[in-house]
């Protein structure tokens, strides 16, 4: 693989065969590596693993990290939880140009391949396990035991004494993988070599995958792609313009773009015709696992989901009015030149507040104002407002109040993020 390590190398090291392998095979070739053990908090086991783990790789003076999670059952279930939980902390310990190893091995890739295969995956679930892939940020994800056999693992583990950590569960053949493993793939591999054929096809498909990938990006482009305050939006006409194949790909990539999970291409299609039919006026909201779709003034938004304004932020936070603050319903607070230090307040919208922009000749109702300015609704019940002696004085990100030289134009700098 020729992908030059210009950061640190990680091994995520579960202390299970195909990680306590690989860890080992590039401490004894002497590549300096480190070693990344995941604590999920989901088996009592759990700590003695963690134990096992920091013995191995003090033994073969690798350094070792340990990096806690908290597993979100609501992403697909607990497996599919841990999974993400596992990625997202690779990512928060990798420094850019870092690569992290994982022990996934040739037998896994033909499990893996079976399995989505009996789950009805397309292309992109099918070509799924790839040897080389970017995390963002200049960050990579490599399995270099891909085409090694589970065999080979085991007669270099017990070559080198090694012990490993087996899962009790591994033996369970209600579990589908483990019925794979130990009933249908012996009994394939009879008449085909089961694991080679099944990586060329993977490598086959992989490709059908890049091209779907690249379609989505210009897609994406060619649709007005823009960032905004929150999350991301398109021209919902030159989206509703494509075929519904391809709005489906475009919204799947989008999705896995910004770091969630593809849905499978029925809730896609849901999603799509919903955007369709809702009426032009409501608010659409789609769920998408971690993600929300919606709709205003003629764009498709994709966002992460909200999190809900807690009570206590409407009571109303201090605030020096030079320094930033981080804000309880989402985002900061960033001050803004020419605002001199004093004791703000900042608060959430109740309903019924009135409002004087600076800009104005008169005062208005703030919900007409955010309207008009044309804040996303989504967003109005969190917009922080800035108040001094009980006076609005600024609306965060949008404008100042009239008549108070203690805060001019512009008002504070409002970045929004869940
Ligand atoms: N708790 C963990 N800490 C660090 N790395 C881990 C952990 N669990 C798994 N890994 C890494 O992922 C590889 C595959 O592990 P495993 O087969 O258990 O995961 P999976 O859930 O089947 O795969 P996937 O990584 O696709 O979710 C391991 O060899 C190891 O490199």
């Amino acid at each position: 693989m020729a992908h030059p390590v210009q950061g640190n190398l990680w091994v995520g090291f579960s202390g299970g065969l195909d990680s306590t392998v690989l860890l080992h095979l590039l401490a004894t070739c002497r590549v300096p590596v480190r070693a990344l053990h995941i604590h999920h908090g989901l088996s009592e086991s759990a700590d003695r693993w963690v134990d096992h783990c920091r013995a191995f790789a003090q033994e073969l003076e690798v350094p070792f990290t340990l990096k806690r999670v908290v597993v979100d059952k609501r992403d697909g279930g607990l497996e599919q939880g841990a999974r993400l939980a596992r990625y997202l902390a690779f990512d928060q310990v990798l420094s850019s140009g870092d690569q992290i190893l994982l022990g996934h091995h040739g037998d896994d890739q033909a499990e893996t391949f079976l399995l989505r295969l009996l789950r009805g995956a397309g292309v992109l679930g099918l070509a799924g396990m790839a040897e080389w892939r970017s995390i963002g940020g200049g960050k990579s994800l490599l399995r270099p035991l891909l085409k090694v056999g589970r065999a080979d693992l085991e007669i270099w583990a017990r070559d080198h004494g090694l012990s490993w950590i087996d899962d009790e569960s591994n033996t369970d053949e209600s579990l589908d993988r483990n019925f794979l493993r130990r009933r249908i793939l012996p009994l394939l591999s009879v008449q085909w070599s089961v694991r080679q054929r099944i990586s060329r096809a993977v490598d086959n498909l992989r490709e059908s995958a890049e091209l779907l990938r690249e379609l989505a990006l210009t897609d994406l482009e060619s649709c007005g792609l823009r960032a905004e305050r929150f999350g991301e939006s398109l021209d919902l006409s030159l989206f509703s313009a494509l075929s519904m194949t391809r709005r489906k790909n475009l919204l799947r990539h989008w999705i896995l773009q910004q770091g969630g999970l593809a849905p499978e291409s029925t809730v896609l299609q849901e999603a799509i015709s919903q955007v369709d039919s809702a009426a032009l006026d409501a608010q659409l909201e789609v769920q998408l696992g971690r993600r929300v779709v919606r709709r205003f003034k003629g764009r498709l938004y994709l966002t992460s989901r909200l999190k809900t304004v807690p009570a206590d932020g409407e009571k109303g936070v201090s605030w020096d009015g030079v320094s930033r603050l981080s804000l309880s319903a989402g985002g900061v607070l960033e001050p803004a030149v020419g605002w001199s230090s004093a004791e703000y307040q900042v608060s959430y919208r109740r309903g019924g507040e009135r409002a004087h922009p600076a800009d104005r000749d008169r005062s208005q109702t703030l919900k007409k104002l955010l309207q008009e300015r044309g804040l996303e609704p989504w967003l109005r019940d969190r917009v922080p407002l800035v108040f001094l002696k009980g006076e609005l004085v600024a609306v965060a990100g949008l404008f100042s109040c009239k008549a108070n030289r203690a805060t001019p134009d512009p008002p504070p700098g409002w970045r929004f993020f869940d």
